[in-house]
Formats: C-alpha cells, structure tokens, sequence
C-alpha cells in the first residue's frame, strides 16, 4: 500500500511515469534520508535537487554564514541572508521549504569535528560530502564507515570537478583506500585563492544528487567509478573505474586500525594544520624583520613613494581586476622561476603583494635568496584583502 499523498502523486507526477522509476522508487525516497555537509557550491544544488525529487528527510550542516562572495553559485542562498549575515544552514532552509514543503529539514548550524560527527550523521541512510577541505573529507569517510552508509563525494576548484560514491555496498572503497595519505599542503588550494566557475559546481552537486537519488531508488549500479569533469574538454567528461576495497586500508581493510578512533583522531594536524588564514585586519604581527601590515606600507608610501617597489604577485587575470597604482606585476611562477631578474630599480624597499598574503611569502622568500644587503623585502600580510580592509575601503574584494 502506497504511503503517497494525493498532492504526492500531482508532484512527482513527471517521475512517478518514468519506466524504470515508479511509485516503488518514490516511495523509497520518500521514506529515505540524507544529510548534506556543506551548504556552498556543492551542496546548494544538491539540495535542490534533493528536496524536489521527494527525499523525506533531509540535514543540512554548515557552520559558515551567507556572504555576498557565495552568490555567484551557492543558488539556495539570497542577497537578503547574505546582508544578514544568515547561517548558511538557515538560508538553505528557508529557500528549500519554499520549494517542498512536505519533507522533513533537520538544520544544523555546526562544523562537524570528530567529537559531534557521528552524532550529526548517524540516523541518516546517506551522506553527501559537499565540503571543501581535506580534514572533513577524512573524517567524513572514517564515518561514513563507522555508520556503514554511502558516502557521496564532490569536489570543484576552477573549471574542473570530480564525483565519487565510497563505501558503497559491500565492498566499495572508502576515500582512505584511494587516498591513504593526504595531499600535501602546497597541493591544496581553495575556491578562494583558485576561484571556481558556478556552472561548475553547479554540475557536480547535482550529479552529487543523482547519485543519492540513484542509490535510494536502487537504481544505482554499484560500480565504484571516479568520474572528473573539466569544463574546457570536450567531451568534458572521463571516468576511471576503481578497484575493490582494499584489504590493508587502515579504515575499511579487514585490520583496520583506525576503527572507532574517529574522536580520538586531530584531522587538521594530520591533513598537514589548518590552512593559514591571513583575514587580516592589518593588526597581525608577524616578522617584522620580513612582513608588514597594510598599514605600514600606506605609510612608507606617504613618507617617500619613491624608496617603496611594490611587487604584486598575482596571477595576470587577478591584476587587471584591480591594482595598487605604481606597482609592477610579476606572477609568481616568473618570479620564483627567475627572481634576481626582478630586483631592478633604486627603491631602498620592495614590497611584495598577492590576494591574501600566501604567495607573497614564498615570492618574497626567493627574492631574498637572492638580494644583496642593500634592499629590504617585505611581504604585506593578508596582501590586498588587507589592503581593502585596514586601508583603502573603495579597493575591491574579490
Ligand atoms: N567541517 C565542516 N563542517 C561544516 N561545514 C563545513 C565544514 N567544512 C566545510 N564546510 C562548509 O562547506 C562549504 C563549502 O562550500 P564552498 O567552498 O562553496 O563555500 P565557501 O567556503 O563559502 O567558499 P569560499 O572559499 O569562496 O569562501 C562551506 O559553506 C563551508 O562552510
Ligand atoms: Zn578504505
């Protein structure tokens, strides 16, 4: 007997009708529940697309709040939540009901961290990891294990992507099997530093969908596949078939040894420590003999322009968004690959800067590898993100 309201059956009519689907597979997906972690890019139209196909039960955790900076692609949220700063969670929420109104939204205003993880997921038949740092990704597998439910994974930095569902059925790999250590720091880059197109994560987070909804349905094929996509390809699509789960990995291997240690485990410091993060007010310390603040820099500008160089390491594309008046471009791949090539001019000071104040260390780094005594270089922590804040109001964020 069909559990199927008669408003059910005027919603999902389109689906209902499709061979292969049916009143059997809307019924699973109504009785089915899923919690998304991440509500940005990824997770925004997976949810969508979620919460319109009929999943009884959806949880959305995300600790992060609406900016303005998030529009561009995470679609569930709204310039209004982003002037109020709204919980991501809550903004996702809020526009999800107004799309179906008969599922369940379990909101969840929390970073998952070892010690709340298995509490947030457990309950749920699937989990979408729609995150974007590698510390969560670990721990998010480690309990997708521990739970013994699918593990459907997106990920998406500038035109490129890729899925993958681990732990799936008996014996899917979990994401430790293919990736038993983590990328190394310099390896990671975020959508922040790296930038990322809409469509792009628009792409995977509703592939991300159709595999829940695939899995729920018991549609699903059970093969694990990676699949990458690159928006500059044509076809833009490729997949890599994946073996078996492996029988030595440390979380889902026979000896596994890393079974029930999830709360006991520091994600962050074995994923290399958290990424640094140079929001800076211009108040930040530093090195002084090697860094300085915005501040600082407005103020040797001011005193003698002319004994300040201000290098901007930026990629090209970045510095003709916006740029300090005077400064010279050098992307840091043509500094770091030649920098004694760069100490030209007669300024007894040169100040690097890029976006954040990351690759201003480095460059500045390989510019004093090879300088004489006679000039200083100085590196301007949390570089024009700073700038704008501490200084210069009408500078543009990005
Ligand atoms: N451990 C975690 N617990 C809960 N939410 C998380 C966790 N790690 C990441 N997230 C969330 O995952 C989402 C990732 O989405 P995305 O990268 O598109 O957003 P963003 O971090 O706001 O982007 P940007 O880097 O441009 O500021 C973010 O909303 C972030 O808050
Ligand atoms: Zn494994």
């Amino acid at each position: 007997m069909s559990d199927l309201t008669l408003g059910d059956y005027q919603r999902y009519g389109r689906q209902l009708i499709l061979d292969g689907f049916g009143l059997p597979a809307q019924q699973k997906l109504k009785n089915a529940s899923v919690v998304v972690v991440g509500a940005g890019g990824l997770g925004c139209p997976a949810l969508q697309y979620l919460a319109a196909a009929g999943v009884g039960r959806l949880g959305i955790v995300d600790h992060d709040v609406v900016e303005v900076s998030n529009l561009q692609r995470q679609v569930l949220h709204n310039e209004n939540t982003a002037n109020m700063g709204m919980p991501k969670a809550e903004s996702a929420a809020l526009a999800l009901r107004k799309i179906n109104s008969t599922i369940q939204l379990d909101v969840h205003t929390a970073q998952l961290e070892p010690s709340n993880a298995r509490l947030l997921l457990e309950g749920y038949d699937l989990i979408l990891d729609c995150t974007d740092n590698a510390p969560t990704r670990y721990l998010l597998s480690d309990v997708a294990v521990a739970l013994g439910v699918p593990l459907v994974s997106g990920a998406a930095l500038g035109f490129d992507g890729q899925l993958c569902v681990y732990n799936l059925g008996v014996d899917g790999p979990c994401y430790r099997c293919l990736f038993p250590v983590p990328p190394t720091g310099g390896a990671v880059r975020s959508c922040s530093e790296a930038g990322v197109l809409g469509v792009v994560t628009g792409t995977i987070g509703t592939l991300q969908a159709l595999e829940a909804i695939k899995i729920l349905a018991g549609l699903h094929e059970g093969r694990p596949t990676l699949l990458l996509f690159s928006a500059l390809s044509m076809p833009p699509f490729r997949s890599i078939k994946l073996r078996a789960r492996s029988k030595t990995c440390a979380a889902c291997g026979q000896d596994g040894e890393r079974k029930g240690t999830i709360e006991e485990t520091d994600y962050v410091q074995w994923c290399g420590g958290a990424t640094p993060d140079f929001e800076a007010t211009g108040l930040v310390a530093g090195d002084a003999s090697k860094r300085v603040s915005a501040m600082a820099l407005r103020d040797a500008l001011k005193q003698d322009p002319t004994q300040a160089r201000i290098i901007d390491v930026r990629p090209r594309v970045e510095y003709g968004i916006c740029s300090l008046p005077g400064s010279t471009n050098v992307p840091l791949n043509e500094l770091v690959s030649s920098p004694a090539q760069h100490l030209t001019g007669s300024a007894s000071t040169l100040y690097v800067v890029c976006r954040l104040g990351n690759d201003s260390q480095i460059a500045a780094d390989a510019l004093r590898s090879v300088a004489d005594q006679s000039v200083r270089i100085l590196d301007v922590i949390g570089g024009l993100r700073s700038w704008s804040k501490a200084v210069d109001p009408t500078f543009p964020v990005y």
